[in-house]
Formats: C-alpha cells, sequence, structure tokens
C-alpha cells in the first residue's frame, strides 16, 4: 500500500499576528503537488489556530502541538483535545522532545495522549527519538522502540497515527541526519511495528524525519525508501517549507 508523502510544519512557540498573516500568504501563493501526493499539515500555537485556520488554503491542514491527556476540566493552562474537536482542528502533535525532556513527559503519559487524542477522533502526529547521549551509548533503537511501545501499548488502531522520527541531537541544531542515519532508523521502526504490531500497519504507517530539515537538504532523504515526509521546524517558518513540500515529487511512492 502506498504511503502519501506527508510533511508537517511545527511553527513551536513563534509568531505575532503579522508574522503569522505573513508566512500564511506565502504558504497559500505556493505551487505544490496535489494532495494526492502530498499531505501538508502546519503546527501554529494555539492562540493562533482558529486565524491560521480560516485562511490557510483549504489543500492544507493545521495540528495543534499538544492537548491534555484526558477530558478537560480543572486543568489550568491546559488545552483539551475535545475543544480542537470543536475548533474542527484535524490533527494534534503529542510527544514531541521539548516536551518530553523539557516538560517531562514520560513515555506512558505520551502513549495516553496519543490514545485519549485518537478516541476523540483526532488525528496525531507521534513523535519519537534519541539524545545525543543516547546515540553515542548505542542505544538509538532502544530508546525509539521503548517509546513506540508505550504508545502501541495503548492503541489498536494506527490509521490515523503519522510516527515522526526526531533525533534530539539534530532538533534546531542545523546537525541533519544523513540519509542512511535516517533510512536505518526508519527501517528499524518498521521492522519494529511489524514484528510487535501488524504487518498491515508497518507497511501503511507513515514514519517522517524531522532535525534540521532545509530546502537544502529535504530531497536525498526524501528518496529513502522508509522516509515518508518530514516535520519541520524552523524551515517551516520561511518560504523554504514550499521546496520542503515539493520534495515529495522525488519520493518513490510519488
Ligand atoms: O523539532 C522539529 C520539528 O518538530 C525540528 O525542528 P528544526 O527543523 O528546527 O530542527
Amino acid at each position: 500500500m502506498g504511503r502519501k508523502f506527508f510533511v508537517g510544519g511545527n511553527w513551536k512557540c513563534n509568531g505575532t499576528t503579522e508574522e503569522v498573516n505573513k508566512i500564511v500568504s506565502t504558504l497559500n501563493a505556493g505551487e505544490v503537488p496535489s494532495q494526492d501526493v502530498v499531505e501538508v499539515v502546519v503546527s501554529p500555537p494555539f492562540v493562533f489556530l482558529p486565524l491560521v485556520k480560516t485562511s490557510l488554503r483549504p489543500d492544507f491542514h493545521v495540528a495543534a502541538q499538544n492537548c491534555w491527556v484526558k477530558k478537560g476540566g480543572a486543568f489550568t493552562g491546559e488545552v483539551s483535545a475535545e475543544m480542537l474537536v470543536n475548533l474542527s482542528i484535524p490533527w494534534v502533535i503529542i510527544g514531541h522532545s521539548e516536551r518530553r525532556l523539557i516538560l517531562k513527559e514520560s513515555n506512558e503519559f505520551v502513549g495516553d495522549k496519543v490514545a485519549y487524542a485518537l478516541a476523540q477522533g483526532l488525528k496525531v502526529i507521534a513523535c519519537i527519538g534519541e539524545t545525543l547521549e543516547q546515540r553515542e551509548a548505542g542505544s538509538t533503537m532502544a530508546v525509539v522502540a521503548e517509546q513506540t511501545k508505550a504508545i502501541a501499548a495503548k492503541i489498536s488502531n494506527w490509521t490515523d497515527v503519522v510516527l515522526a522520527y526526531e533525533p534530539v541531537w539534530a532538533i534546531g541544531t542545523g546537525k541533519v541526519a544523513t540519509p542512511a542515519q535516517a533510512q536505518e532508523v526508519h527501517f528499524e521502526l518498521r521492522k519494529w511495528l511489524q514484528e510487535n504490531v501488524s504487518p498491515e500497519v508497518a507497511a501503511s504507517t507513515r514514519i517522517i524525519y524531522g532535525g534540521s530539515v532545509t530546502a537544502a537538504n529535504c530531497k536525498e532523504l526524501a528518496v529513502q525508501p522508509d522516509v515518508d515526509g518530514f516535520l519541520v521546524g524552523g524551515a517551516s517558518l520561511k518560504p523554504e517549507f514550499i521546496d520542503i513540500i515539493k520534495s515529495a515529487e522525488v519520493n518513490k511512492n510519488a
């Protein structure tokens, strides 16, 4: 089964109304392959979601960057999955390394969040990835398998999940994984899904790469057989995001 190329733009905690309007104008004017070839999702901070949703071209979709682990209520500062559904926000990013490491979200907490968001009808970009220390210790696969296992333990349907492999040492550092490094982990992750979930889920689940993706390096990554797209941080705030979306054309499934 073909896996449609997926390009996500994670704007993180950036932007003013003026800057958001400018990014949206650039995206709206961009010439990109059709929705049959690439799925594009941008993720502004919560406060800009309604603005982006109403002003963004209809072939691009929006994602929240997080949501609460269960039903909303007395959880000051949190935003619930129900609220996202109420606002017709289709996607949510869960388990980004910045939340795992800075806000101490555990594997189990991330697994619970993914399960709750899916149960509410959201589609999930679930993030995993090792630190530099873990890579240097040779435990990359053990770490990402453990993170994936905590998600797999809580869900039974992977249809609405995109798995984002984002090595922490490559995020915001300008130090992109080599195509071989990305392919190796994506291949192993797919094998893990095959052995621990099912061959069908392994074949159909998109595994996307994130960490210093730019217009300059996206094509060599996009041609890798197990790289099904990207989750882009810094470059998603710039016009070059359009070029990254276009790398869908070099992907083998295009
Ligand atoms: O964290 C990322 C996307 O979620 C990647 O960020 P950068 O593209 O800025 O390295």
